[in-house]
């Protein structure tokens, strides 16, 4: 009996069948609208409210945030009644008599708190070394967060919008509140009227189901699309794993092209240079001299600010005072955008973009910034990962690439921008031991090409055999400088030799 009861309570076939056609046609129509409508508002609401987020100026940190924290505390319904009520009298001479666009209106400015927060955790969460990969590449800050931290971040939080727009689909249940016209109910509206109609619960269950079959498989695709733009397209890896095999890889690589084209690396020096981290002396009156064509291995203890002298010479940090020239030219006077393009670095943690492909990567600052066409950047982007031994590897995202091989694409994407000098930063340090000869290799073969290079290494084997010149820093100062030889067998510094005793 009380079986019977549920299920002429629930399970009103009749009573379905017959609200299914209206559910279709208007309830379904409708939530999706006011959903997908909310959803995109929310959007661009949130964009701002994340951009101003993360501001440093406080004039525009501020009302993002109170605006965030009245429309994520207000009760959703609350807020629904405040717009669409409140503002009735004003929607009436925008919208026409509909409370419908005014419900939108309200549900979009209860999901914009939310998509602010979450593109602003996107955002942030996004390592700081891709940013500075873009500056390196001589993008402004603003082209860096255009095509790679905005898109990065907003990848990550793709389920979070997601799942907003599925709440965006619950709330439209609300907006029945604002008392809508027959053709605008939504799927709520729709299956309770007829409940109301039939008696029984069985057109509210059947909205449940439609929310249901809205929400469960976008959940789904979702978590599926995240994993594909997580992952890419998987490619095995390919045999190169060993260390030795790498080696080869770059070995059979020795083309024609790598065998006959020279650099023309321009000339650095550095008087007198200083730099500071608030109170703490970093730099303190570095002098440098790095002529065209030759290698410069700076070595020295950790902490010593050998990475900051390397990040001071391309601008990534601004120094207090001194005069750094390249080729003859002020450093300090060029606008860092041109400066970088002159200037190339490489990075410990590669800095590779992971939702592009190995020629993407260095594709994208040709085409972007220096304004290559596609072919033409594309035809560089093959041919530059050719002389670092990755040809056929150019569709590879940087997750389907080893250490060394991520490592390589990184110098290939900095030689693609054709600097006169490049900046190695401690290039080998977060690679497992057997891919470390690969990269070196690929550098000893840069060097011997006549690229200027300006080398931070911990890799003493490395400095003795390849460097033209060798400088020891400790302190925030040069110790001692000279040729590679000199300063191994002879050197004239206590430091030096206590560094060595520890380090050989
Ligand atoms: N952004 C920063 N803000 C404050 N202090 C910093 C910053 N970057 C570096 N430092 C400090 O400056 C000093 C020099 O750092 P730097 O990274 O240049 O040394 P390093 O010789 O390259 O060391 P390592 O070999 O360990 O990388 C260290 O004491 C470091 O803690």
């Amino acid at each position: 009996m009380w079986l019977e009861n549920l299920r002429r309570t629930f399970l009103d076939w009749d009573a379905m069948a017959e609200i299914l056609p209206i559910m279709l046609t208007v309830g379904l129509k409708n939530t999706l609208i006011l959903a997908a409508f909310s959803t995109v508002i929310g959007i661009m609401i949130g964009v701002i409210l994340a951009v101003m987020g993360i501001s440093r100026a406080a004039w525009l940190r501020w009302p993002a945030r109170v605006y965030t924290d009245i429309f994520r505390g207000l009760p959703a319904i609350v807020t629904i009644l405040l717009i669409g009520q409140g503002f009735a009298g004003i929607g009436r001479e925008i919208f026409g008599p509909s409370p419908y666009p005014l419900g939108i209106l309200a549900l979009s400015l209860i999901a914009g708190a939310y998509m602010g927060e979450i593109f602003r955790a996107g955002i942030q969460s996004v390592p700081s070394g891709q940013m500075e990969a873009c500056r390196a590449l001589s993008m402004s800050y603003s082209e860096g967060m255009r095509l790679i931290v905005v898109p990065q971040g907003i990848r990550r939080v793709l389920p979070a919008m997601v799942n907003q727009f599925i709440s965006n689909v619950k709330d439209s249940s609300l907006i029945y509140f604002l008392g809508l016209l027959v053709s605008e109910r939504e799927i709520f509206r729709v299956g309770q009227d007829a409940a109301v109609v039939t008696g029984n619960l069985s057109p509210l269950l059947l909205a449940g189901i439609f929310y249901l079959v809205i929400t469960v498989p976008l959940t789904h695709l979702v978590n599926y699309i995240d994993h594909r733009l997580r992952t890419g397209k998987r490619i095995s890896r390919g045999q190169p794993s060993s260390g030795l095999e790498e080696v080869e890889e770059l070995n059979t690589a020795v083309s024609q092209e790598r065998e006959t084209t020279r650099f023309s690396g321009g000339s650095l020096s550095v008087e007198g240079l200083r730099l500071s981290y608030g109170a703490l002396e970093v730099l303190r009156g570095i002098d440098l001299e790095v002529p065209k064509g030759t290698v410069t291995c700076v070595i020295g203890p950790s902490g010593s600010g050998k990475s900051t002298l390397l990040r001071s010479l391309n601008r990534l940090v601004e120094s207090n005072a001194g005069v750094m020239k390249l080729d003859g030219e002020d450093i300090r006077q060029m606008k860092p955008e041109k400066l970088r393009a002159r200037v190339g670095m490489v990075f410990q943690h590669f800095n590779l973009f992971p939702d592009h492909t190995a020629r993407e990567n260095i594709m994208l600052a040709l085409t972007k910034i220096k304004g290559t066409g596609r072919d033409e950047a594309r035809r560089i982007a093959d041919a530059r990962l050719a002389e670092v031994g990755l040809q056929g590897r150019g569709d590879h995202r940087p997750s389907n690439l080893s250490g060394g091989q991520q490592q390589r694409v990184a110098i290939a994407r900095a030689l693609a921008m054709e600097p006169e000098v490049v900046l190695f930063d401690e290039v080998t340090s977060a690679l497992d031991p057997e891919l470390v000869k690969g990269v070196l290799n690929l550098m000893a073969d840069l060097g011997r090409r006549g690229m200027t290079m300006v080398v931070v290494t911990h890799e003493m084997g490395f400095a003795r055999h390849v460097a033209d010149r060798i400088v020891f820093m400790d302190e925030g100062q040069v110790v001692e400088a000279g040729p590679p030889e000199q300063l191994f067998t002879a050197p004239r510094t206590e430091r030096l030799k206590k560094f060595f005793a520890e380090v050989l």
